[in-house]
């Protein structure tokens, strides 16, 4: 199966090139940015005597003649207009940015006028744990942020034994890869080494597609108080959710039967940490009780399973193959 990936110069995209380079069923046929005219090993001097090939400039035509499948690294916005061209290609996306993770109004609230309207209906969010069959008979599938994805794992097995009306918090803590390859202040060397801070208080963009997601998919309405925090770390997500149990339930019961089927969700028995996860497609998830007091704790890599490992997954799923299909479960410990 023949693949492109369009925005190969950033860091999803990156992730992207070496996944599929070692995966036993895709062939990388195309890669681009926003100038073309570089070879890879110039953009990416890692990638040096190892892939040598031209990155073109971004053209849904030229996708269209050498790829049957396209991954949007790209950033909201610009992925609907090539989506939306792709589409009517037949060539089947996987679009890492948030244009079609949400409903429309959900989506134009918090982003901007949607310009692909008629195929919001017709994506599917690429949280495999959830949406697993649909997933494999889309065309379009939408892969989730990297902050829902690790909150939702964590806070989905237990939403139909939270007290409803009672308030549910998130903190979570992402590395600065995070933020993509462009330079801010926030990210600057001198203000994140030996620092952190939160950022975006109850106002971040994630936290309606959290309290979308959970409504969808458990027909359940939370208030989500949803902090996300920089450290100084380059990769990786912590996630801590405190909400209030209805009963005092066997938690650590719940979460097992939840994900005993699930490869890439590991039930841990003490608190997680992000090393553990760092270069794999795994979430591992752990969960304490305090009488109805509930803690329920994951890590992931934000760009594996925050964003790259997780769309090779969907499109593993989207072509009929297996799951696990050239995904990595090797973690950068020590
Ligand atoms: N970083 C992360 O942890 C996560 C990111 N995401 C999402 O994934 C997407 C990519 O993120 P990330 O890799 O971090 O972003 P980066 O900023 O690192 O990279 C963006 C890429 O998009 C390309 N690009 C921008 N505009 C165009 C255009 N008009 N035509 C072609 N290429 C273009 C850039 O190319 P050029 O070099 O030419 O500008 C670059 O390759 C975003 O939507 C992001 O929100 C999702 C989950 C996690
Ligand atoms: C650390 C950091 O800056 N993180 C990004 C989220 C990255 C991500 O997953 O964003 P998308 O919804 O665009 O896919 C942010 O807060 O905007």
């Amino acid at each position: 199966m023949n693949v492109a990936i369009i925005g190969a110069s950033g860091y999803t995209g990156l992730e992207l090139i070496k996944l599929l380079l070692t995966h036993p069923k895709f062939t990388i046929t195309y890669i681009a940015n926003s100038t073309g005219d570089i070879n890879v090993q110039d953009l990416h001097p890692c990638l040096k005597d190892v892939l040598n090939i031209e990155v073109s400039k971004a053209n849904a035509n030229d996708v269209a003649a050498k790829a049957d499948l396209a991954f949007l690294a790209l950033p909201h916005k610009t992925s609907m207009s090539f989506a939306k061209e792709l589409l009517a290609l037949d060539v089947k996306v996987v679009d890492l940015s948030a244009d079609y993770r949400l409903e429309l109004d959900t989506y134009e609230e918090h982003y901007c006028a949607h310009e692909d309207k008629d195929n919001i209906p017709n994506s599917v969010y690429g949280l495999p744990e959830y949406y697993k069959e649909e997933i494999s008979s889309a065309k379009l599938v939408a892969n989730p942020g990297c902050y829902p994805t690790a909150s939702l794992l964590a806070l989905l097995p237990f939403v139909d034994y939270i007290e409803e009306g009672t308030q549910v918090f998130i903190d979570a803590k992402s590395g600065i890869s995070g933020a993509g390859k462009k330079l801010t202040e926030l990210a600057h060397f001198a203000n994140l080494n030996e620092n952190m801070m939160a950022y975006n208080p109850f106002k971040h963009r994630h936290m309606p597609e959290i309290e979308e997601k959970i409504k969808l998919v458990k027909n359940k309405e939370f208030q989500i108080n949803f902090v996300p925090q920089l450290i100084p770390v380059t990769r990786g997500m912590l996630i801590s959710v405190y909400a209030t149990l209805k009963d005092e339930v066997n938690v650590e019961e719940i979460l097992e039967e939840t994900y005993k089927n699930n490869e890439f969700v590991r039930v841990r028995k003490s608190a997680v940490d992000i090393k553990s996860t760092a270069g794999t497609n795994f979430c591992d998830v752990f969960v304490a009780r305090n009488k109805k007091a509930l803690f329920i704790n994951s890590s992931i890599d934000n760009l594996l399973r925050g964003a790259s490992s997780q769309a090779v997954v969907n499109a593993n799923l989207m072509c009929g193959f297996e799951e696990n299909e050239g995904i990595p479960k090797l973690a950068y410990v020590p």
